[in-house]
């Protein structure tokens, strides 16, 4: 969850008065998510999200991300659509943060992904790039390589009560990050957050994704990298090479890779592994105890990034680099 702006029932049935959504029946806060405030609204409409953007989305990329899902939809990618008030207007201000109102999508995040589920994400992931392909907008990431390191030093002196010794290790591998990251990698928009708490399945099918907050121009294939990241490791913190064949070859079904791509997947796993446990370090030092915010473990991308510089050739992640390669 995350619910960090609280809102009265008076303001929100002010706030609907611009909407033709008839009255309000209830809401509540949503106890999932980390970055925004979510309500799940029911009114005379139907059931509806109330997004409340809060610190870490920027006002103005807001026409970006409302834009971007408005121009997936139309594309058929399954996706939340912003609600237009009245005067057609898709962004708003509730409780002195910008929000805005969504469909509400259908279906649940898995807790126990399986090889299938990868698969399907691999393909939704990659049919997102093709939709995304000709949307007129640019964001640049602001979580990409050049921030990474800023954002360790914000972390301050404390990064090591984390583990010890870990403020030299981030030190020593970001080093590594900047001075081999690869450049002339197929770009475009990424969701550059597709975790599984961010893609719905219905009746065991994909039904949607969500939360495309953090979505940016970088390398297709870095979205690869968060997806092996997010979705194909066990709980115990092994990778499981079954997930791993079926996220990329779900994904190269739709839009095989380029021999470099597939040579880049070690490193950019590296760096997609950095930027979850720099935010989630930052988190776990700032936030403060007792918000209603669930905080994320940065040692679970500690571990997953020592998988990652182990890793000698993208072969070991499980798929056969002749079945994704153009
Ligand atoms: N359009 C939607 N339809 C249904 N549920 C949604 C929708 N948008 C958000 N949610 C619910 O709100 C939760 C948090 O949303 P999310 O966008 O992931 O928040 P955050 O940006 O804070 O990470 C989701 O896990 C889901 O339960
Ligand atoms: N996926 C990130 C945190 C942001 O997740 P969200 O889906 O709640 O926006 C992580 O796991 O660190």
């Amino acid at each position: 969850m995350a619910v960090y702006t609280d809102i009265s029932e008076i303001q929100l049935a002010d706030f609907l008065t611009d909407y033709g959504l008839g009255a309000l029946l209830s809401y509540k806060g949503i106890a999932e998510g980390v970055e925004n405030s979510n309500f799940l609204l029911r009114t005379e409409a139907g059931t509806f999200i109330l997004t409340l953007y809060e610190k870490r989305v920027n006002r103005d990329d807001l026409p970006f991300f409302v834009g971007l899902m408005e121009h997936l939809a139309e594309r058929g990618i399954s996706c939340p659509l912003p609600v237009h008030t009245k005067a057609g207007e898709a962004l708003g201000e509730l409780a002195g943060r910008p929000g805005a109102i969504f469909t509400f999508l259908e279906g649940m995040w898995t807790r126990r992904p399986t090889a299938d589920h990868c698969r399907a994400v691999g393909r939704a992931m990659a049919g997102m790039h093709a939709a995304a392909g000709d949307f007129g907008l640019r964001r640049e990431n602001g979580l990409s390589l050049g921030e990474w390191r800023p954002l360790f030093e914000s972390c301050g002196d404390r990064v090591d009560e984390i583990e010890p010794g870990l403020a030299a290790a981030i030190d020593e591998e970001l080093a590594f990050l900047e001075a081999n990251w690869p450049a002339d990698l197929p770009d475009g928009i990424i969701h550059a957050d597709l975790f599984p708490d961010n893609v719905f399945f219905l009746a065991g099918e994909l039904s949607g994704l969500i939360d495309f907050y953090f979505a940016c121009n970088d390398l297709l294939a870095y979205d690869l990298a968060i997806g092996l990241c997010a979705w194909c490791f066990e709980a115990d913190g092994s990778f499981n090479v079954t997930k791993g064949r079926g996220l990329i070859e779900g994904y190269a079904s739709v839009r095989p890779l380029s021999a470099a791509e597939v040579a880049a997947l070690p490193i950019l796993c590296r760096g997609a592994s950095m930027r979850f446990m720099l935010t989630r370090l930052y988190d776990w030092l700032n936030v403060p105890e007792g918000s209603f915010v669930t905080k994320k473990d940065p040692r679970e991308y500690l571990r997953k990034l020592r998988f990652h510089r182990a890793v000698a050739s993208a072969a070991e992640y499980g798929f056969d680099i002749d079945r994704v390669t153009q």
